[in-house]
């Protein structure tokens, strides 16, 4: 028992520290009192750690399976499902940006000729994101599953990777738009730049290595003033931001191919439009307009002359995307080795004939049979470039690329779907 000293504080400081350290020791001496009682203290503390540190991670993964909209096993037979060939000598393709423009029509055509395909995209609202849930539910409808989730997401693309051992990776996922580049830069950095590199490096480190063949633009050849853009013309000189991102993914594809030994297409295309398009594109937008009475504003290049692009219907674009990812050749790495050179390409897809812009308001007009407000304006100093012209004699050779499709042909399809999709009174009731 101790005693009722023991328990007193001292009278005087000058004992305060020897009689502290005393009652101390004496405390401790009091609840670790012998060998086999410290060794059980021991146990207990390590216990307590141990559990302390399983609570931890147990609330880490919990939260993670409860935040996260990826992973569990109904997700995965999800995607090895849609991953499925159905055809001999098939292809299963990741596609990035399925919910996308481009992404949807190309990933409708690989499943139609029985590919596997599995799709990403992050639904983000560079442009209204109900147009890109409606691409999805087409696809879905179709059997192909599209992972809600973004390509700088490396856990998620290396999940993707382990799930299935994709053949092809149809790279089509970006920032896009010429003019936006001046509002939200950093958009076509984190896009266009790191989300390729993260998807590189998952293609890069994934066994097999994918093939893979992603959308570059016309817009590199920025200032250049060779008739028609050849692949081999200049590309050093982007007009926008959006051009160096485009530009500096060709480079970055290139060391890609040249360490790792990665089967890189790059494809420059020209101005695509079409049925389920963008609607930040100038076709779109002045459609819309149009069909609201409002005025649209048509650019002027130097001395008031015509912009002019070589537009290019998506289902010409599309033929070229198969086709490329068909001819693609294999990639020679392995466990992040290259074994091997593998094929390092760029193409034009284009349509070889340039249309200016007035031209395209005036098909517009005779197809929704509705005058236009023109609104002619200098071209603001904003990225644009004054015209575009592909030649595609490599494209032709090597992928068997020839488009079909007019502007005048192209162009009634749209305006058909367009009118089928928001109906006649589009923007004047709803918008
Ligand atoms: O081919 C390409 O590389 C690029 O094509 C398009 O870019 P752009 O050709 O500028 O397409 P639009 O935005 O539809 O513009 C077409 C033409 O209409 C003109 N325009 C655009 C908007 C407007 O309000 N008024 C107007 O006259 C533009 O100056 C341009 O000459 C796409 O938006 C890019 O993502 C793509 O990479």
């Amino acid at each position: 028992m101790p005693a009722l000293e023991d328990e007193l504080f001292p009278s005087t400081p000058g004992k305060f520290k020897i009689d502290r350290a005393h009652t101390m020791n004496r405390h401790f001496h009091r609840c670790f009192g012998s060998t086999s009682t410290m060794f059980l203290w021991a146990l207990f503390l390590v216990a307590l750690t141990a559990s302390y540190l399983s609570f931890q991670s147990f609330v880490y993964t919990g939260s993670r399976y409860l935040t996260a909209s990826w992973g569990g096993i109904q997700w995965e037979k999800q995607i090895r499902h849609s991953a499925q060939i159905h055809r001999s000598n098939g292809m299963s393709v990741l596609v990035t940006g399925a919910a996308g423009f481009v992404g949807s029509h190309v990933s409708l055509a690989l499943k139609k000729r029985g590919d596997g395909v599995v799709g990403i995209d992050n639904f983000n609202n560079y442009y209204d994101p109900s147009l890109k849930r409606a691409r999805k539910s087409l696809l879905n409808n179709q059997g192909i599953f599209i992972v809600e989730g973004d390509i700088n997401d490396a856990r998620l693309i290396a999940k993707l990777f382990d799930t299935v051992a994709f053949t092809h990776v149809m790279h089509l996922a970006a920032q896009a738009g010429v003019r936006y580049a001046m509002e939200n830069p950093h958009s076509y950095v984190h896009s266009n730049i790191a989300g390729l590199v993260t998807l590189l490096e998952a293609c890069k480190s994934a066994y097999p290595q994918p093939s893979v063949v992603w959308a570059s633009s016309s817009s590199v050849y920025g200032l250049n003033e060779n008739v028609p853009f050849s692949e081999s013309d200049r590309t050093d000189q982007p007009a926008s931001l959006y051009a160096a991102t485009k530009k500096a993914g060709e480079e970055i594809t290139h060391t890609y191919n040249h360490i790792y030994g990665l089967s890189i297409t790059g494809l420059r295309f020209f101005t695509v439009y079409g049925p389920w398009g963008r609607p930040d594109m100038a076709y779109f937008s002045f459609t819309r307009n149009i069909l609201q009475g409002k005025p649209i504003t048509v650019y002027r290049g130097k001395d008031r002359a015509d912009l002019a692009r070589d537009f290019t219907f998506i289902d010409d674009i599309v033929k070229g995307c198969v086709g490329s990812l068909d001819t693609s050749g294999k990639s020679t790495g392995s466990g992040g080795k290259k074994r091997g050179p593998a094929p390092y390409r760029i193409f034009n897809l284009g349509n070889t004939s340039p249309v200016t812009v007035p031209t395209l308001v005036s098909l517009l007009e005779r197809h929704l049979k509705v005058k236009a407000k023109r609104n002619f304006v200098d071209m603001p100093g904003n990225g644009d470039v004054p015209f575009t012209h592909a030649n595609i004699s490599l494209a032709h050779r090597e992928l068997g690329y020839k488009p079909t499709t007019d502007l005048a042909t192209g162009l009634k399809k749209f305006v058909k779907w367009y009118l089928s999709y928001y109906g006649y009174n589009h923007g004047k009731a709803v918008n």
